[in-house]
């Protein structure tokens, strides 16, 4: 709804909008400005690419360009507002209390706002004169990089802000989480940045003035255009991030936490700059950084993971990636972590191993994972509660998720303790998670006292605090509720006294508590005696409103109680989260455990669910899958009750790393592509696999070029975009990547494609080393068998029947014969015209290559001869039916043979089809 009023607007003078000259807080004021207007300006010169929302009273106010790019962007009235300069002045609104929900639509749309509010009160404001501007200031930047507010962030998703540090040649990535506290910084290069960059994919990224316009970083940054803030060189300072980071952690030296390089200070730096720019100073929490070596981690470009569809489609979509398809999490946090681990899938076998054990624990052990899964599903979010706790934002409701959070820890480490015989039977990992998911008595039995059953989300109205946990508190209230009586008996009183039985007291923001009586009565208490008790004060058209000194007293009494009530809750409310702040560390690890826990016990079910096996990791060049699945066909096939999947197997040993895959159209080349891909995704990230086994060399690369498309926005054709990241896997594989290439060189001329693609194999078997899939349509590249030792055939069986081709989808050795494109087009429903006329072409062009005589191909085939010389049987067939249909002559035919008729012709045209 669109909003423009400026209703309880705080100040006369802000609401006049008149061109007073009147001098201000803020200094001199150019003439024909108001007060207001030049405060305004003042404010907003320092976020000129922040729209400013300027608070007056229960409205936050755009003006000028920001009012024009507000309203359109959330289709809201532009209204105007006084005048500035003689020329109206442009404005829109939004209610403070729905400024969340239109921040989180601006924000979607990649603005940032600048929040002003009021920070005194309008009454000191006129105390330095009737014409002064209450003070405001920004008190905080909202960007797309620093959300903690439940309603602007995904509960399943993390929302990473990064800042690109720099070095000489070293790059560094430093990335926090400001509404869970995460905090690390990734070392890269120029090389290694496009897939760390997507790796982490940033909400935000801040990166230093001019950066994304230099050579070499340029194409790599491009892809983050939409959320790249550009900071001042000097943010970047590699000492003053020192210095910076020192005093965020209030340490003496950083060497505690890792041997920083300047890069990472750089980064980390800006980073730590920019949330306190943006936040006014306060701080979030923020885990010690560590310092992430991202060789620990498959390496997987920016491409490949779109093409893979791994958190997402290659449409953006969430339903239909592996993720969502694997995904069992029940909690925020653990559905997090699942992403975070398949964003990046470790190479240490013995680190993979360690978190295989712990699903398999789990996997073994039904009842307790099932009672895990149970508790966790009540779990709050406990992460992001400290989150915001921390940041001032936080509320009872808040304090409640700590408790219920801290609570379900415990639960788990006992049914945990009680289920094992001895810590030792449990796997690392969980061994590990019952140690830190601690024990948190203290803070828990204070929480439990201090709170009431269901708290409110914010400390504004009290009732938060439970009775018996203050006795101040307590008083207070005794004393509240007790006037609440006193009231109850004066209105009483008063009936007595005055006879009149519908005599009220009530309550309004006007008149406070005051005597209410029907208009027919108010006579009586205006004339003697009883006008000297009851004070007129309002007369409506139905009712008389009257106030006594007693009952005066008596509200303020009431008043006192409350407010001091509310005073005291609000302290309490600041010492409870001061102790919760005190133990934040180790609150910060129990819900990290948490998170731990809920994965293994969601990868157990997956694997439990659908069938999946324990792959075995080693150091190996392996690559061994036996029945292996594509979890996301697999799913969409089960989910339209089609036909079942078929298994394949998938062995790329050193003597047969390279595997060459002819075969048609819709064979399921692609999916048998993709499948080894994201096996060994699952694998690594510590996951059972869609497989009957899984024996796998850790990858330390992994590349997927499966299908191209126009990058427009790069100005790149599908063949420029094929082969820039053909280039890059050829000069960046090796022997423990695994390489997926699917159709390389389809998108040119046929000889230069075949020439590309032969090209390609040649280097991958015998430079790059690398174990490969390749799948092509030129079937002449089954040649490369006899140079190429560790390649071996395969196509996509399939058989045909009466002209037709049927998929059996199954990878067998050898080559495919035959492209079948034809008949796949006839599935697709091309005109039986067309695929008639492509037989023909087919035949003259077989012909003429065996005769070695391709210029005759031309003469054969006129353009028209197909139409003229020999229409297609199906047109012919039409005209039968046309012919059979002008025959008819409707007047003369019954129902009955109406509809003889039809049954006739409708069979006569389903024999043409
Ligand atoms: N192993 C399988 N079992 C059952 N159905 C499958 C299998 N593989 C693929 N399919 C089905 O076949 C369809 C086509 O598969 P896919 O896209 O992999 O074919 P393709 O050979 O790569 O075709 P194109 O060359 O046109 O891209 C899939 O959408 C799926 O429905």
């Amino acid at each position: 709804m669109a909003q423009t009023s400026t209703k309880n607007s705080t100040n006369s003078q802000e609401k006049s909008g008149d061109s007073s000259n009147a001098d201000t807080a803020t200094g001199a004021i150019p003439a024909g400005v108001t007060p207001m207007m030049a405060q305004y300006l003042e404010i907003k010169a320092s976020y000129p690419d922040s729209l400013l929302f300027y608070r007056m009273g229960d409205f936050y106010e755009l003006f000028f360009e920001d009012a024009e790019k507000a309203a359109a962007a959330l289709d809201i009235t532009l209204t105007k507002r006084g005048k500035h300069q003689g020329e109206d002045i442009p404005m829109a609104g939004v209610p403070v209390h729905a400024a969340e929900m239109y921040l989180a639509r601006l924000i979607k749309k990649s603005f940032k706002v600048a929040v002003c509010e009021q920070t005194e009160d309008p009454a000191e404001a006129k105390k330095r004169g009737s014409k002064s501007v209450v003070r405001r200031e920004v008190v905080r930047l909202v960007t797309p990089g620093t959300l903690t507010e439940d309603t602007l962030l995904d509960a399943r998703s993390h929302n990473y802000l990064a800042a690109l540090g720099r070095a000489q040649k070293d790059f560094s990535v430093a990335v926090c989480d400001m509404s869970t506290g995460d905090f690390f910084i990734l070392p890269t290069n120029a090389r290694r940045l496009d897939a760390d960059l997507a790796r982490i994919n940033p909400g935000e990224l801040l990166v230093a003035e001019g950066v994304k316009d230099e050579d070499g970083l340029q194409q790599i940054l491009f892809d983050w255009r939409q959320v790249i803030s550009e900071l001042a060189a000097r943010s970047f300072d590699s000492n003053a991030g020192k210095s910076r980071l020192e005093s965020f952690f209030d340490v003496a030296s950083l060497d505690g936490f890792a041997d920083f390089s300047r890069a990472d200070l750089s980064a980390a730096g800006a980073l730590i700059g920019y949330i306190d720019d943006t936040q006014k100073g306060q701080m979030p929490r923020l885990a010690p950084p560590r310092r992430i070596n991202s060789k620990e981690s498959m390496m997987i470009d920016a491409t490949t993971r779109n093409s893979l569809e791994l958190i997402r489609t290659q449409t953006g979509q969430t339903d239909g990636s592996l993720l969502s398809v694997i995904d069992r999490t029940v909690t925020g946090a653990g559905a997090r972590l699942l992403a975070r681990r398949m964003s990046a899938p470790l190479t240490s076998p013995a680190k993979i191993s360690a978190r295989l054990d712990a699903v398999q624990y789990l996997l073994e052990r039904d009842q307790l994972r099932s009672s895990i899964r149970s508790s966790l599903k009540s779990c709050p979010d406990l992460e992001r509660a400290l989150g915001r706790l921390a940041l001032g934002r936080g509320g009872p409701r808040d304090l409640m998720n700590i408790l219920l959070g801290l609570e379900t820890a415990h639960d788990l480490k006992t049914l945990l303790m009680d289920v094992a015989e001895t810590l030792e039977d449990m796997p690392d990992n969980l061994k590990i998670a019952c140690t830190d998911m601690g024990s948190h008595h203290g803070l828990t039995d204070e929480l439990t006292r201090a709170l009431v059953a269901d708290p409110p989300l914010i400390t504004r109205d009290g009732n938060f605090i439970a009775a018996g946990y203050n006795a101040t508190l307590d008083d207070f209230r005794v004393l509240r509720d007790e006037s609440r009586r006193l009231i109850a008996g004066l209105e009483k009183d008063y009936q007595e006294e005055t006879g009149i039985s519908a005599l009220k007291i009530k309550h309004n923001n006007v008149l406070g508590y005051h005597i209410d009586i029907p208009a027919r009565h108010a006579d009586a208490l205006l004339q003697p005696p009883l006008n000297e008790t009851f004070i007129h004060r309002q007369t409506l058209a139905n009712n008389v409103r009257f106030s006594t000194s007693a009952l005066s007293k008596l509200a303020g009494k009431i008043s006192e109680a409350g407010d001091r009530a509310l005073a005291l809750e609000q302290e309490l409310f600041h010492e409870l989260c001061a102790s919760v702040l005190r133990t934040e560390g180790s609150v910060a690890i129990a819900a990290a455990a948490l998170a731990e826990l809920d994965v293994g016990a969601a990868l157990a079910e997956l694997a439990v669910m659908e069938d999946y096996a324990r792959p075995r990791i080693d150091d190996s060049l392996a690559f061994e899958i036996s029945g292996g699945r594509h979890p996301v066909v697999e799913k969409a096939l089960k989910a339209a009750s089609d036909s079942a999947f078929v298994a394949n197997d998938c062995t790329l040993n050193p003597d047969e790393r390279l595997w060459l895959i002819t075969g048609p159209n819709m064979a399921g080349k692609s999916t048998f592509l993709r499948q080894n891909a994201l096996i060994a995704i699952l694998a690594q990230m510590g996951s059972f696999v869609p497989a009957k086994s899984a024996h796998i060399g850790v990858v330390d690369r992994l590349f997927s070029r499966v299908g191209a498309s126009d990058d427009l926005a790069h100005g790149r054709s599908t063949f420029m975009v094929e082969m820039v990241e053909t280039a890059a896997i050829l000069n960046q594989a090796g022997p423990r990547s695994l390489v997926i290439l699917d159709e390389i060189g389809r998108g040119t001329a046929t000889y230069d494609g075949l020439s590309i693609a032969w090209a390609a194999v040649e280097n991958l078997h015998n430079i790059n080393q690398s174990r490969a899939l390749f799948a092509t349509h030129y079937h002449e590249m089954t040649a490369l068998k006899e140079t190429l030792d560790a390649l071996s055939l395969w196509s996509m069986k399939v058989r045909e029947w009466k002209g037709d081709v049927i998929f059996l989808h199954e990878v067998v050795q050898g080559s495919a014969d035959r492209s079948y494109g034809i008949q796949v087009a006839k599935l697709a429903g091309l005109p039986p015209r067309v695929i008639n006329r492509a037989k023909q072409v087919l035949d003259a062009l077989e012909t003429n290559d065996k005769e070695g005589n391709k210029g005759k191909l031309v003469s054969d085939l006129p353009l028209f001869q197909t139409v003229s010389d020999a229409p297609d049987t199906a047109m012919k067939k039409s005209s039968e039916v046309e012919e059979k249909l002008r025959s008819i002559n409707p007047d003369e035919l019954t129902p009955k043979e109406a509809l003889d008729a039809l049954y006739a012709l409708h069979a006569e045209a389903l024999k043409n089809e």
